[in-house]
């Protein structure tokens, strides 16, 4: 009898190891105006939003992948930019962060202004510098060869990223074009290499994946997030962590 428990006890925890599913508390952060909850939207429902009106505080979106035969859970936090929307949550959004996603409007050289701002305010909140740090600059599709005075041209937002640890990508939640097209066909301006939505998730995702650290900091973080395995949760879709 006792044996028996055992065995069982024990596939119990092979089991438990085999579905296990790792949450990743990603912050969306940038100015009002720059697409994130168009982003994150297209990130995890895979489509632009017919509509979409300013965040109050946060809205949160989840997305489930499969890397490397192990499932992870990002939990997308898609906070207000506009400043008397997210006042009072601020403290809230930088508890337990594994990543950031900074955006901008590529048609905005503002809103990439503001980036250094985003930047302190993460400083202020302690976000160390082993946390991921992602750049996007979103709108790609409004990107108009003959005026690029009035947008954020690529070379810039690389030796941004660069000077801040940032993975760089330029994308559109609206309308990604494939790689390696240009703005307008025929014309003589240098081709500019823009990302698909997609290349966004899995780098974000396989950069968490390879933060062992991470892990160990944060492992009461993941409590909720394993679960044994019965015949009925195999029968349940993946995104059920
Ligand atoms: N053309 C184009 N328009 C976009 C894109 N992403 C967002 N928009 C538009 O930009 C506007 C603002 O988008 P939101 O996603 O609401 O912006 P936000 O950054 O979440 O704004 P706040 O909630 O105020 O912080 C909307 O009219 C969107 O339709 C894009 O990739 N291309």
């Amino acid at each position: 009898m006792d044996s028996s428990l055992e065995f069982s006890n024990s596939l119990g925890s092979v089991s438990s190891l085999l579905t296990r599913c790792r949450t990743f508390k990603v912050l969306v952060i940038g100015d009002s105006g720059v697409g994130k909850t168009c982003l994150t939207h297209r990130l995890c429902a895979g489509e632009f939003p017919c509509r979409s009106e300013a965040t109050i505080g946060v809205d949160f979106r989840e997305r489930v992948l499969e890397i490397d035969g192990e499932k992870i859970k990002l939990q997308l936090w898609d906070t207000a930019g506009q400043e008397r929307f997210r006042k009072s949550m601020v403290q809230h959004y930088y508890r337990n962060v594994h990543a950031v996603l900074f955006i901008y409007d590529v048609t905005s050289p503002a809103s990439f202004s503001s980036l250094t701002s985003w930047v302190e305010e993460c400083r202020q909140h302690s976000l160390g510098q082993d946390i991921p740090r992602f750049l996007v600059g979103n709108k790609s599709d409004l990107r108009d060869p003959k005026k690029t005075d009035s947008q954020v041209s690529q070379e810039r937002a690389m030796s941004f990223s660069k000077a801040h640890g940032m993975i760089f990508f330029e994308t559109s939640a609206k309308d990604p074009p494939k790689k390696g097209t240009s703005g307008q066909q025929g014309s003589r301006q240098a081709l500019y290499q823009q990302d698909n939505v997609e290349d966004i998730v899995t780098a974000v995702s396989l950069k968490l994946k390879r933060q062992k650290k991470l892990l160990t900091a944060n492992s009461l973080a993941y409590s909720g997030s394993f679960k044994l395995t019965n015949k009925k949760a195999e029968k349940e879709p993946m995104t059920c962590c």
